[in-house]
């Protein structure tokens, strides 16, 4: 059974339409105030939309549209939402709180208990099942948390973050156990960690201001970004424009030279972008002699270390956005980098990758 979603909020600006097939796993990934947890908000039937529709399968969550108007309360809906935060009962043990939802769905107690050691088994929590919240640490209970939502046989899980809260050492355990038990069911999972999309994900969604920025299956995404932000999560500098014969046209109607993709024939015109590594970028004060294709002046506005390079961050105001350059240390104190200094950054067009937007 797939979902389907289609809603708009005016108050949080968002409209968004998505929609997943059986066994799929989905990351949605945007910056802060993107409308991440307000789209799991709207699934799970804790936001109302103003208008829009959602059903997995036959079963309509929510339909907005039209005159009858249908609204599903929370625990009608077979979905499962599961926080930064456990939000386990705290009066319970670690057994209990799995037990909780079959046993309000109406199962026995002794099938209730039966259902909640096989999910605490698959979380590998099954020796922590008579801790009380209090004695479980972040990473154990956020497994137990899994463990409750997944007792509820939900249909769609929701994930906001799980791992946003716990410390380095929990958080791979918990993405084993994620990667496990997501396989085959259908998942929705909000995080800012790329690691997590490459693990557990099918596809991702980049979101942006109440819209979905771009979306496609998680290597394409990560690898050959189109957005700002997914360029950023890659770590990519992202340069959009018109294609060119041996690049993109730069909006200011510089010509940037990057390989074309072999399998790929674009069209004269065509939006396209072109994508680099900082350390494909060269820094240089004053004119650039030779070849004069990619070079361009920008403004540097922070020096930070990148492992054992600097990293040069600039806004190259005639494109309007900003772009990094790797560096040696020695490199850029020759150069006497600091913040606020009009230098010309040059990028070797071998390097430059240009495919369609
Ligand atoms: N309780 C609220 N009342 C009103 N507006 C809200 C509320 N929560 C969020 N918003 C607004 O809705 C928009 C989307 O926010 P949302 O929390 O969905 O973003 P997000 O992508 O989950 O962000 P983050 O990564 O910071 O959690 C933002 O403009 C935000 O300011």
């Amino acid at each position: 059974m797939s979902f389907e979603l289609q809603a708009s909020l005016g108050a949080r600006n968002f409209d968004m339409s998505l929609s997943l097939r059986d066994g799929e796993t989905v990351a949605i990934l945007g910056p802060n105030g993107a409308g991440k947890s307000t789209l799991l908000g709207v699934i799970a039937g804790l936001l109302r939309p103003d208008s829009g529709a959602a059903r997995i399968g036959d079963k309509e969550l929510f339909n907005l549209d039209g005159g009858s108007h249908h609204w599903s309360p929370p625990h009608q809906r077979g979905t499962a939402l599961l926080a930064q935060e456990a939000l386990l009962f705290p009066h319970l043990n670690a057994l209990d709180n799995v037990a909780f939802g079959p046993r309000s769905a109406g199962a026995s107690k002794a099938a209730a208990r039966e259902a909640a050691q096989h999910w605490l088994t698959e979380v590998d929590a099954l020796p922590l099942a008579h801790r009380k919240p209090a004695q479980l640490s972040g990473g154990q209970a956020q497994r137990i948390a899994v463990a409750r939502a997944l007792a509820a046989e939900p249909e769609l899980l929701l994930l906001d973050e799980p791992m946003a809260a716990l410390d380095i050492h929990a958080a791979p355990l918990l993405r084993r156990v994620l990667k496990r038990v997501l396989k085959d069911r259908k998942a929705i999972i909000v995080t800012h960690d790329v690691l997590d999309a490459y693990m557990l994900a099918h596809r991702v969604i980049v979101v942006e201001k109440g819209r979905i920025a771009e979306q496609g299956p998680t290597r394409q995404v990560l690898e050959r970004p189109r957005s700002q932000f997914a360029a950023g999560l890659a770590g990519l500098n992202l340069i959009s424009g018109t294609i060119a014969k041996d690049g993109i046209t730069t909006p200011d109607g510089q010509v940037f030279a990057g390989q074309h993709d072999p399998d790929w024939s674009p069209l004269p015109g065509q939006a396209g972008v072109a994508a680099f590594p900082p350390s494909s970028v060269s820094v240089f004060l004053g004119d650039v002699h030779g070849s004069p294709r990619n070079a361009f002046p920008v403004t540097v506005t922070d020096l930070e270390r990148h492992g054992d390079q600097i990293r040069v961050r600039a806004s190259a105001g005639a494109l309007a956005q900003a772009l990094s350059a790797d560096i040696t240390p020695a490199a850029s104190a020759d150069l006497g980098l600091v913040p606020g200094m009009d230098v010309r950054f040059v990028v070797k067009s071998a390097l430059v990758s240009v495919y369609p937007a």
